[in-house]
């Protein structure tokens, strides 16, 4: 890694390659208890928004993964060899490339940092994507599959977006279909949260009776999808890490409330959380429940969504 800024090539433009990965949202998360390897076996609805990060690669130094990083939610990601797309250029590179590969990814972040909506898990995805283009590797779907799961339980579905049911970890995904688009709000909080912490306070409220657990996906959300009906996916949305991520974050509870009170169809913490997401009926009843959320002292900024979202792809 090089943090010398004459070495970061500077419009973004030039970039040869751009690849543009969407935020998700978990329309049913379903979380049973920890397992042996460290993980929770999941049953999730993945869901792709419109909130999506950029991730731009061009040529580099032999060997070096060089990263710049800019956007309206840049600040506290790593760049360093820890930031998951460098992680995801050297691992492709390690096992279908040659040791002379290089590469200058910058990442344009729209998507929050910790936030519960897989904005590191994106990046991975985009840099998989975008450094196999650029070096014209012999890579197929299902080889940016495996290696996306090693990165990160999220990490699959950045690249296939859409709606997708997630199971194991939440990177074996089947497509799920669906019609219509939906419209979302999102509250952004002040600071993140960390998803192992989040998970272990379930393991803590799973022992102390106070969460629930089990990977069964209701299959209301399946029906709501496949109908298009907004009313009733509102109804059917639900998150088992919710419990744990309100013991952390007490005030977002109230953020959920506010929303509910504002008129949305449905409330939920997006994933980990602390970020929560709002479905709205329509899009002028969103840009509404986007101004009531922004009043909040809790809530650092609000921004609106449409869902399914494609997922990774060549700009
Ligand atoms: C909460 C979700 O965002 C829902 O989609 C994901 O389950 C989290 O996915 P992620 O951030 O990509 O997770 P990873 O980077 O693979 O794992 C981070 C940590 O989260 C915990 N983890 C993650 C996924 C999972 N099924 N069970 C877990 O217990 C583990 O402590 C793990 O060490
Ligand atoms: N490209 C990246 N963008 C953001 N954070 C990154 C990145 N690479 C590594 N990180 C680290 O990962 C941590 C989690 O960030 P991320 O934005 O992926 O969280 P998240 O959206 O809550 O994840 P998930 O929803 O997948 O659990 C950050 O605190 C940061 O230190």
């Amino acid at each position: 890694m090089s943090d010398d800024p004459s070495r970061l090539w500077s419009p973004a433009e030039d970039a040869p390659v751009r690849v543009r990965v969407p935020a998700k949202v978990n329309l049913a998360l379903c979380v049973g208890p920890l397992g042996a390897d460290g993980y929770h076996p999941l049953g999730t609805v993945f869901h792709a928004l419109s909130l999506h990060d950029e991730v731009l690669a061009a040529p580099g130094e032999p060997g070096e993964v060089t990263l710049q990083v800019s956007g309206e939610t840049s600040a506290d990601v790593p760049v360093d060899e820890s930031n998951l797309a460098v992680r995801a250029a050297r691992l492709l590179a390690a096992e279908f490339g040659t040791p002379e590969l290089g590469v200058r990814l910058q990442l344009k972040k729209q998507i929050p940092v910790a936030g519960g909506m897989a904005g590191g898990s994106a990046d991975a995805a985009g840099a998989l994507l975008a450094c196999s283009v650029l070096w014209d590797l012999d890579t197929g779907p299902d080889d940016l599959h495996a290696l996306a799961a090693r990165l990160g339980a999220d990490v699959p579905f950045g690249l296939v977006g859409g709606n997708a049911i997630g199971r194991g970890r939440g990177d074996q995904l089947v497509p799920l279909l669906s019609c219509g688009i939906y419209h979302w709000v999102l509250a952004f909080a002040h600071g993140g949260l960390s998803t192992p912490q989040v998970f272990g306070r379930f393991d803590e409220m799973l022992e102390q009776g106070r969460a629930s657990s089990g990977t069964e996906v209701p299959a209301e959300v399946a029906e709501a999808l496949a109908k298009a009906d907004p009313f009733a996916l509102g109804k059917a949305l639900r998150n088992n890490l919710e419990a744990p991520a309100l013991d952390l974050r007490p005030e977002l509870a109230e953020t959920l409330a506010a929303g509910r009170a504002a008129g949305a169809l449905g409330a939920i913490v997006s994933g980990s959380g602390p970020t929560c997401a709002f479905l709205a009926e329509s899009e002028s009843r969103a840009m509404d429940l986007a101004t009531e959320l922004g009043r909040l002292e809790q809530v650092a900024a609000t921004r609106r969504a449409t869902g399914p979202a494609q997922g990774a792809r060549l700009l």
